[in-house]
């Protein structure tokens, strides 16, 4: 059974599927301290958050079990994701399910600042009837500065061209293609501060975004600016806005957003006349907060069944149809890995992985991370997985090199994995066979054809008459009974290896006394 805590609210229709699995258990807990939540969090297989919790090391630290953090929306910065990397924790968010919740919002807060509706609002219900303090502004033939043009930003583009507003946008990503679909004008954040009447941040908090729009960004904007954070509080310096304000460059703001969140009573945005505020409401509609719960439910029964998914932070994104590809090979890649980190003597110096055939025009980028966590679990067991896997190596100074051709030999697709050591380099091929499954095709320089299963030896010896029933009879005395066995040699008389399954482990005297057989260079037992 797969343990599960929810630790914020999150839709109980969207987690369903979580809690109506018959392998999952899930329990409900909100409002945990960050002791109370290391103090439970050791029982957990996984853990499902919204923004509240605070996922820090300290709460990873304790989490044994944990495999999979879930993020039911965007941002996953209230999650460490370099202690979750480090600890081969898979942090999975639901990106898509809040978009037309947050754009929807947006144009909520750019209508309320440009007409001061909550002003006028609070007035009104207090019996004032003045309708000439709030004499707003039209959107129509006003520019709006859109500032990360994702997936957010760009609805609210698409949107605001219904209003005939006319769109400046920026992002590191944005190309010229896409924004003349868009019907975006490309512009730098400093073109967009002189040119716009309205802008809107839609990127996420990073060490870049931090202060984006601060106090030089605002001495070039236009007098009577309107300017919207529904993203991530620090993206606008705060303080900076509140002078803007005093200064009479910005007309009004509207902030869903904080450095701080809650923010402080006494917070300079709050109570402000023209800032309007609300707390972090963006993906807070019935629609959005069901999907997000759904898609991130999907993604932790995936990880946690070891099926693939899709979504995860912490690991580079594949779109589906090159994991389909590539699914075949993960087995494949982690026993080649496993196998070659065995037959090898001394502590691994380099990692070269070659690709040929088909797999050679995918990214092959988690088929690297199945090679190393392969070689690297022999020594480091379940300590190491496919997100740690390149961390892990990292902190070992392996150095990891991917070559790739698609001319490909006689199979359709070859992974050849060569480990560099300080005593030697070994290597080896393995492909998929249709029909026939995961087959190591070479070792080192000999061609062989052995399926990589259960327990197997690899035996390096000279290429003499009677080599086979030695080994055989010697196996048979020692009731270990032979599944398959393989020999692979360049030319008559000169050294050959041999490769065979065995249908349970050979004790280490056995292997010993193999390796003492005449002709027998060396003896190597590995455990796939
Ligand atoms: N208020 C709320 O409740 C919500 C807030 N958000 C926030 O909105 C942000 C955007 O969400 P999505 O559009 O779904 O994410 P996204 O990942 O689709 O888009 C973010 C865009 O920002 C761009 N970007 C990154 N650095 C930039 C920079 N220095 N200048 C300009 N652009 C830059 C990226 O290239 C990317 O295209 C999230 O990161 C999250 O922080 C998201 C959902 C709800
Ligand atoms: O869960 C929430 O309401 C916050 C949503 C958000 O900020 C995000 O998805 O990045």
């Amino acid at each position: 059974m797969y343990k599960v805590l929810v630790s914020d609210p999150i839709s109980d229709l969207g987690i369903r599927q979580l809690s109506e699995a018959d392998d999952v258990i899930v329990d409900k807990k909100t409002g945990l301290s960050e002791d109370e939540l290391t103090a439970i969090i050791g029982e957990y297989d996984a853990l499902l958050v919204r923004s509240q919790t605070k996922v820090t090391a300290k709460i990873m630290q304790a989490a044994a079990r944990l495999k999979v953090i879930g993020r039911a929306g965007v941002g996953v910065d209230n999650i460490d994701l370099e202690a979750a990397t480090q600890r081969g924790i898979v942090v999975v968010n639901a990106p898509d399910g809040n978009t037309i919740a947050t754009c929807e919002l947006t144009f909520a807060m750019l209508m309320a600042v440009a007409r001061q509706i909550p002003q006028a609002y609070k007035k009104t219900v207090s019996g004032e009837w003045d309708r000439k303090s709030f004499v707003g502004v039209e959107l129509r033939n006003k520019v709006l500065g859109v500032i990360g043009m994702g997936r957010i930003g760009s609805e609210v583009a698409k949107r605001a061209k219904v209003f005939g507003m006319e769109i400046v946008g920026y992002d590191p990503f944005l190309t010229q293609e896409r924004a003349d679909k868009l019907g975006v004008k490309l512009a730098t954040v400093d073109e967009i501060a002189s040119q716009a009447d309205f802008i809107t941040v839609h990127t996420p908090l990073t060490n870049e975004t931090r202060n984006l729009i601060d106090r030089p960004q605002f001495q070039l904007m236009k007098k009577g600016v309107r300017i919207v954070n529904c993203a991530r509080g620090g993206i606008i310096n705060e303080q900076a806005l509140v002078e803007a304000i005093e200064e009479g460059i910005v007309a009004g703001a509207g902030f869903d957003v904080f450095v701080e969140e809650p923010p402080a009573p006494d917070h300079p945005l709050l109570n402000h006349p023209k800032i309007v505020v609300t707390p972090h409401l963006g993906a807070s509609t019935v629609e959005a907060q069901e999907n997000v719960a759904i898609d991130v439910s999907e993604e932790v029964l995936h990880i946690l069944r070891n099926e693939p998914f899709k979504n995860a932070v912490n690991m580079p994104p594949v779109p589906p149809i090159v994991l389909n590809k590539l699914q075949p090979y993960f087995a494949l890649s982690e026993k080649l890995g496993r196998f070659l980190g065995q037959m090898t003597e001394g502590p691994a110096q380099e990692i070269t992985v070659g690709f040929t055939g088909e797999l050679a025009d995918l990214d092959t980028t988690h088929l690297n991370r199945y090679i190393v966590k392969g070689l690297l679990s022999n020594h480091l067991g379940g300590d190491v997985n496919i997100v740690n896997a390149m961390h892990m190596a990292k902190l070992r100074d392996i150095k990891i090199v991917v070559q790739k051709s698609s001319a490909s030999e006689s199979f359709t697709n070859l992974i050849t994995v060569t480990l560099k050591t300080d005593k030697e380099t070994r290597t080896l091929a393995g492909t998929v066979l249709e029909g026939y499954g995961e087959r190591i095709v070479k070792i080192d320089k000999y061609t062989v054809d052995a399926s990589p299963e259960g327990a197997m030896l690899l035996i390096s010896h000279n290429d003499k008459p009677g080599m086979v029933g030695r080994v055989g009879t010697l196996l048979g005395m020692n009731d270990v009974n032979i599944a398959s066995m393989q020999v692979g040699r360049k030319e008559a008389g000169g050294s050959a290896i041999m490769v065979l399954a065995i249908d349970k482990h050979a004790s280490a005297e056995v292997v010993n006394e193999l390796s003492k057989l005449p002709e027998i260079m060396k003896v190597k037992q590995i455990i796939l």
